[in-house]
């Protein structure tokens, strides 16, 4: 782990516009260029970011060339922002029960002085509370990191970046040569592999079918007795594959069926990868400005325009996803009561449709009150009843008992923080990947009314754009 606590930030930008191939080189120029200037200035630890704008990039390429043990990638739902990274120059990571503000504070003091492209990506564990198991443990139940180098793509063009922390300026030519040697290797624009995914062998469901229905029986029994409203549980399906998985490939497949989705894969130091593609924003900050998202109850996708509108009207006048749904409004705009001024809510639910299912979906706006911050926001709307429940502790004890796996990041807030804005989607319709395996996980909101056997149905109809990207052999039951 690198200590990070510089105190000043430089960045140096290249005026001319290069190509992936001659990226290296047009670094290195600007590097030769100012090592006087980094030798004199640089007394104590400092970042420095190396930027070169690129004439045409492609992230997930690049990323697939990329041999490091830490790799990220992250692009939002509108397809405005693509962000691929290899390496660490910093990290912030806690275990346990960590204070989430104090954290938080943490990483803006890290940011203080950078400039506004300066991001740490990273996310929470659903629930710290609970302990993590094997598999999840390197996540820790906070993990942000300052890659080494990004290539970005955006509207406003394409950059190429590399974040250096510069310990004093007499070392400077020393670290940035090294540094030269691994970039000749860095830049690579072979296409992703479109070849199919190797066969999946065995899928394994926990719980399942038979558990699933005690599961939900037991939930309804809560519901009666009156301390609970709504839980949201969730499934883990493994699948066995013939051979190791690339994820770099499944992503770009993953990419291919999911439309309108924020898609993301983080593998910190070799750790396993997590991978999705979410249509949920938990919220996204631009200074004061604060836009959160309701996104809850479940369809299916017609396969014709009619039959897409019947499935469109039955969510739109079904009680019970109406009710699942209301349940995330309210606590959204219960947040945004406290925290919040000149709240902007909808007259009307709308349809969030994704490429296989479609929800109801409310957008609401609001400006942050002084004085508060990420941290409140992520400590107050998270989890949000579309992934946890109501009353919110209740929920979280009761998600903790009953499913029979530890979450980890699933359903947890993942995405950045700069300077002066952040954005946090809802981890869901992800898995975690280890070599030939993959954990799907998936939920659904249960509410008095909720069926086993359709809560059942609804998560293979959300698990189905996992599903369309392997071939499956066979299937077992845990
Ligand atoms: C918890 C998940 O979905 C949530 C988001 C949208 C609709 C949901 C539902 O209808 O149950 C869930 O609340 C998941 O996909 O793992
Ligand atoms: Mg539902």
């Amino acid at each position: 782990m690198i200590e990070c606590k510089t105190e000043q930030h430089i960045k140096i930008c290249g005026k001319e516009i290069a190509t992936v191939q001659n990226a290296a080189r047009t670094i290195q120029q600007l590097i030769d260029e100012n090592i006087p200037e980094l030798t004199e200035t640089i007394a104590q630890p400092t970042l420095v970011s190396f930027q070169i704008s690129l004439e045409n990039c492609d992230p997930l390429s690049w990323l697939s060339q990329q041999a490091s043990t830490t790799r990220l990638y992250w692009s939002d739902r509108e397809a405005s922002y693509e962000v691929a990274a290899a390496g660490e120059t910093d990290r912030l990571f806690a275990e346990g029960e960590p204070h989430l503000t104090e954290l938080i504070l943490e990483l803006q003091r890290r940011l203080a002085s950078s400039s506004e492209d300066i991001r740490y990506y990273g996310g929470l564990k659903f629930d710290s509370s609970s302990p993590a198991d094997h598999d999840w443990k390197p996540f820790g139940a906070l993990l942000f990191v300052l890659p080494r180098y990004e290539m970005t793509k955006s509207q406003h063009g394409n950059t190429f970046t590399i974040n250096l922390v510069i310990q004093h300026g007499n070392e400077v030519e020393q670290q940035l040569l090294a540094e030269i040697q691994t970039l000749q290797t860095l830049c690579s624009a072979a296409p992703v592999s479109s070849q199919p995914l190797p066969i999946a062998s065995i899928r394994t469901d926990s719980p399942n079918q038979k558990e699933w229905q005690e599961i939900i029986d037991k939930s309804i029994q809560a519901f009666d007795s009156g301390c609970m409203e709504k839980i949201v549980l969730a499934r883990k399906t493994t699948m066995v594959f013939s051979e190791e998985l690339d994820p770099i490939r499944l992503l770009k497949q993953l990419k291919d069926v999911v439309n309108r989705a924020f898609h993301f894969y983080f593998q910190f130091d070799g750790t396993p990868g997590f991978i999705g593609a979410t249509p949920e924003r938990l919220y996204k900050r631009i200074g004061e400005t604060i836009f959160s998202e309701a996104v809850a109850g479940t369809r299916p996708r017609g396969n014709s325009p009619e039959a897409d509108l019947a499935f469109a009207e039955d969510l739109l006048n079904s009680d019970k996803d109406v009710r699942e749904h209301q349940f995330v409004c309210k606590s959204i705009l219960d947040v945004m009561d406290e925290l919040c001024t000149d709240i902007q809510s909808p007259a009307q639910v709308s349809l969030l449709k994704l490429a296989r299912v479609q929800h109801l979906y409310n957008k609401y706006s609001a400006t942050l009150k002084k004085g508060y911050g990420d941290a409140d926001l992520l400590e107050r709307i998270h989890p949000t009843p579309a992934v946890g429940g109501v009353p919110k502790k209740e929920a979280i004890r009761q998600i903790a008992a009953l499913e029979p796996f530890d979450r980890g990041w699933y359903a947890g807030p993942i995405g950045w923080l700069s300077r002066n804005e952040s954005e946090f989607a809802v981890g869901i319709r992800s898995a975690l990947m280890m070599k030939n395996q993959l954990h799907i996980y998936t939920g659904a909101g249960i509410v008095k009314g909720s069926e086993a056997e359709s809560e059942w149905e609804e998560i293979e109809n959300k698990l189905g754009s996992f599903l369309a990207i392997q071939q499956v052999n066979g299937t077992e039951n845990a």
